[in-house]
Formats: structure tokens, sequence, C-alpha cells
């Protein structure tokens, strides 16, 4: 009776197993791994992409090189930066493309840490020096669920990096944006933005912190801002949209701590279910560069095409608001 049980608890698991990697590998998602589109799209323009070290950032970078873009990696940690360079130039030879050497000068690699203002004024001083246009700045670094930290200016770190960091960043960008436009700006959101409310008395979370609800935060942050934004930039040739990915597997979740026996269950959930980096990239890739997108500006995205906010998202008051004190606590209030 007891071999019996085993036998059957064994069967079902290998058959879910088999079922999961059957839905893997034969899913729609599957037909969208490896991207299509013209190879030379994107020569001649320059993209900025935050943490294009690892996930989706690391993903959209492949891509767009792979589409002749000159791909600028902003990055916190070099040598991972680096790594990662490495990697894609030698994937884009293997696939084809015009070759490690070929390549080179086309990925560029510059430190950008969004938790230090400084960095990010060092970053945009050291860019505009060398860099004569950008066609595109992808807004796409975030940090997810970490314990409470405070950025080098003493700001609540998902708040920090995800919105203030990229806020400053993208003001002392816009000069540049502006002399190459047309240009565009994505910016990486989520859907749990429905979850977050912008409480503009405690915005570094002194009073509590909770981590669920300061990552919808900012990713509601991300949006109130492409769509103030969106409002300034109104007849320069610069646009500016939002999306969100899906759910995808990447390093994001390294702040979850999951029980060693159960991580492998975790990785076969994660592995069936949830998108690929390059499948994940697909909307940041579409909004960089598709002709279906050119001049549309404002707008939320979801598997490349135009998704519907609920009201809070869509508030202009406190859009203007948080555009304000943003400009008071990254210092450029003029
Ligand atoms: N994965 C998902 O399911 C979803 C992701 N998103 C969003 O997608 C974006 C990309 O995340 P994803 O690729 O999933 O996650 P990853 O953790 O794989 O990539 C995040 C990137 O952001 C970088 N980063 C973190 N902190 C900083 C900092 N202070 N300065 C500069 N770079 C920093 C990381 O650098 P390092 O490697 O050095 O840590 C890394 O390169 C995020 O904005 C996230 O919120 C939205 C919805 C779902
Ligand atoms: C891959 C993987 C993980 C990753 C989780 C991720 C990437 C969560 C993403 C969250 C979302 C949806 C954010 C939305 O903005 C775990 C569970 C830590 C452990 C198992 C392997």
């Amino acid at each position: 009776m007891a071999v019996a049980s085993v036998a059957a608890a064994l069967l079902a698991a290998l058959g879910g197993a088999l079922w999961l990697a059957a839905r893997r590998l034969s899913g729609p998602r599957s037909q969208r791994q490896q991207g299509g589109g013209d190879p030379g799209l994107m020569h001649g323009k320059t993209v900025l992409i935050t943490g294009a070290n690892s996930g989706l950032g690391r993903a959209t970078a492949a891509e767009l090189l792979r589409l002749g873009a000159r791909v600028i990696m902003g990055c916190r940690d070099r040598a991972r930066a680096e790594e990662a360079a490495g990697q894609l130039r030698q994937e884009l030879g293997q696939a084809g493309g015009a070759g490690p050497d070929a390549t080179d000068g086309q990925l560029v690699v510059k430190e950008l840490d969004l938790a230090s203002l400084r960095s990010v004024r060092a970053f945009c001083q050291e860019l505009l020096q060398e860099e004569p246009r950008l066609d595109v700045l992808i807004n796409n670094a975030g940090v997810f669920h970490c314990p409470y930290m405070k950025t080098e200016d003493g700001f609540e770190m998902q708040f920090g990096v995800n919105h203030l960091g990229h806020f400053l960043l993208t003001n002392l960008l816009l000069g540049l944006l502006k002399s190459s436009a047309p240009s565009r700006i994505v910016v990486v959101s989520s859907k749990l933005y429905k979850y977050g409310e912008i409480n503009f008395e405690d915005l570094n979370s002194e009073q509590s912190y909770n981590k669920s609800f300061c990552y919808s935060r900012s990713k509601l942050a991300n949006i109130l801002f492409t769509r103030e934004l969106a409002r300034r930039l109104e007849g320069t040739n610069v646009t500016v949209n939002v999306l969100h990915p899906g759910v995808v597997r990447t390093n994001l979740g390294r702040h979850i701590h999951i029980p060693l026996l159960a991580r492998p269950l975790f990785n076969l959930v994660s592995w069936a279910f949830f998108k690929t980096p390059l499948e994940g990239a697909q909307t940041s890739i579409y909004l960089a560069c598709s002709p279906d997108v050119e001049g549309v500006s404002g707008r939320y995205f979801g598997d490349c095409k135009e998704e519907e906010l609920l009201p809070k998202a869509m508030d202009e008051s406190v859009a203007r608001k948080l555009w304000d004190i943003s400009e008071v606590m990254v210092g450029i209030l003029k």
C-alpha cells in the first residue's frame, strides 16, 4: 500500500514536471523569445539603459545592440557591468552580428549609482561631455522589497532609486534629449503600482515602513512622473511612455527569502510561469524603437499594447505636486 502511494506521488510529480515543461516550451511565449526586426533599425542611435547588467535591462541592451544601436549601460557596479558587456558582445558575435571587435564602441559601460545624487550628477556631467546625442533613455533599474535602507542622501531606498534617482537623471539629460529630437524616454514601472499611494506626509517612510507598499508607491511615482513629463514636453518632439513588463524571471527577487528546501519548487514555478527576460523586455524594446509609437506620449503599455490606468495614476494634481517635491528633494529647484 505504502509503495503504491509513493509510486503514485512520484508519477504525479513527474507528470506535473512534464506538463510544466511542455507548457514552457510550446506556449505562445516561446515564439517571442528571439526578437525580429531590421538589424539596422537603430543604427546611428544612442540609447542609455539604467541597470543594463541584469534581467530586463540586459535583455533590452542585447536586443537594441542587435538592432545596431550604440548602447550605454548605466550600472552601479563596474565589474558586474563589464562582465555583462563582455557576454553581450560575445553573444552578438555568435548570433552572426558584427562580431566582438566590430561592436566595440557600440556598447559602453558607465558607472551610475541611482542611490547617490552625487553619482547621478557625475554620470550626467561625463555623458554630456562625451556624447553628442541621446536618442533613447530607458529608466529601467529598480530595487524591490529591500529591508529598510536609505540612499546616500537619506531617502527610503525604493523611492530613492526607482523614482528620485531617475527623476534627477532624466532632468539632467533633457537638454541633450531635446537637441537630439525626435527622441524617446521609456520608463519601466509595474502593475503593482495599483497598491501604492503617494503619501506626501511620509515620503521617506520614517513613520512606518512596509516594503510592498514602498515598492508600489515608487512604481506609481514612475507613472505620475511619466504623465507630468509628457505634459511638460508637449511640442518638443521628445516622447515619454511607461510600461509594465509582466512577471519576469530576473534577479529582482534577491531580497525575498525562500527557505533552502523550497527553492527548487520556486525555481520550477518561476521557470514555468514567469516570462524570460527577453520576453519581458519586449515592451521596453517596442517603446524604444517601434515606428508604431512615433509621437505617442504619456501612455501606459503592457505586452506592446496601450493599457488603461487607474484614476490615481492619472491624477494631474498629485503628479504636479510630486514633481515639485521631487525637484526640492533632488535639489534642482530653479
Ligand atoms: N522582474 C519582474 O517581474 C518585474 C520587474 N519590474 C521592473 O523592471 C525593472 C528591471 O528589473 P529586473 O530586470 O526585473 O531586476 P534585476 O534585479 O535583474 O535588475 C535590476 C537592475 O537595477 C540595478 N540597480 C539596482 N539598484 C541600483 C542603483 N542604486 N543604481 C543603479 N542601478 C541599480 C541592478 O544592478 P545590480 O545588478 O548591480 O544590483 C540591476 O542591473 C525594475 O524597474 C523593476 O521594478 C516590474 C515589474 C515586474
Ligand atoms: C526567479 C525567482 C524568484 C524571483 C522573483 C521575482 C523576480 C519577483 C518579481 C516580482 C514582481 C512581480 C515585481 C513587480 O513589480 C524568487 C521567487 C525570489 C525565487 C525563485 C526564483
